[in-house]
């Protein structure tokens, strides 16, 4: 069966890649409670929503330690296994509760499959958060793939989980569209060699995301034109 190829700006395009948080599901909600309780069972102080939205993109592991730090636990080290246990249960308890799928994602979805694109959705967030949160929001029916951050041995912005979901999309990075939020999407598509285009909604470190080079700056992902 011959695929389908759009265009986008001229790129050849024949599938998408999806991030998950900050770019389909406005998780900000999930990741304060979680830590919150993970914080309170430590005995430490808790962490605020700017802080969250600041420090989330680059994993659980991350996420953990730079909390750690940030209420100034004594020895990161050491309180880091402790804390991802209770990080863990507690996630996986309130997983979806406190999020939102922003507006356009379910049309820009459909619209994306009735066009024709297989689509997988790529995520640092571990693969037993991101499963059962895509099939809460009513968002799993639309992905061939499902690869969270413990997928590959190194996550976004390395290329490597690019180029090996693109390898089960059965279609080369240069054809592979990346939907992003963030300048780790990005940079792990310029490496990868995707074409990229970056939603204004979600988390990207801080910094404005028209800043980060990318084919289109959305504000809604039914916002994507093709040629
Ligand atoms: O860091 C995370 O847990 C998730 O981040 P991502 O879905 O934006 O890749
Ligand atoms: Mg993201």
């Amino acid at each position: 069966m011959s695929r389908t190829v759009l265009t986008l700006q001229g790129w050849p395009i024949e599938a998408a890649i999806v991030d998950l948080d900050g770019t389909m599901v406005d998780t900000q909600g999930d990741f304060v409670v979680a830590l919150g309780r993970m914080l309170t069972e430590l005995g430490l102080p808790g962490v605020d929503r700017a802080f969250v939205s600041l420090t989330v993109g680059k994993g659980s592991e991350h996420l953990i330690r730079r909390t750690l730090a940030h209420v100034g636990a004594a020895d990161v080290d050491a309180l880091y296994e402790p804390a991802w246990a209770a990080y863990q249960r507690h996630y996986l308890a309130i997983n979806g509760q406190h999020s939102q799928v922003y507006p356009g994602v379910v049309e820009g979805l459909a619209r994306l499959r009735s066009l024709g694109l297989p689509l997988a959705c790529l995520t640092n967030k571990p693969g037993d958060f991101a499963r059962p949160l895509l099939a809460r929001k009513r968002l799993d029916g639309h992905f061939a793939h499902v690869f969270g951050g413990d997928a590959f041995a190194r996550k976004k912005p390395d290329p490597l989980p690019l180029i090996e979901t693109c390898r089960a999309l059965g279609t080369v990075p240069s054809r592979t569209l990346m939907v992003g939020d963030s300048r780790n999407d990005a940079e792990a598509a310029h490496a990868a060699g995707c074409p990229v285009v970056l939603l204004r909604h979600g988390y990207n470190h801080g910094e404005p995301i028209e800043a980060v080079p990318a084919l289109a700056h959305l504000d809604r992902l039914d916002a994507l034109a093709f040629d």
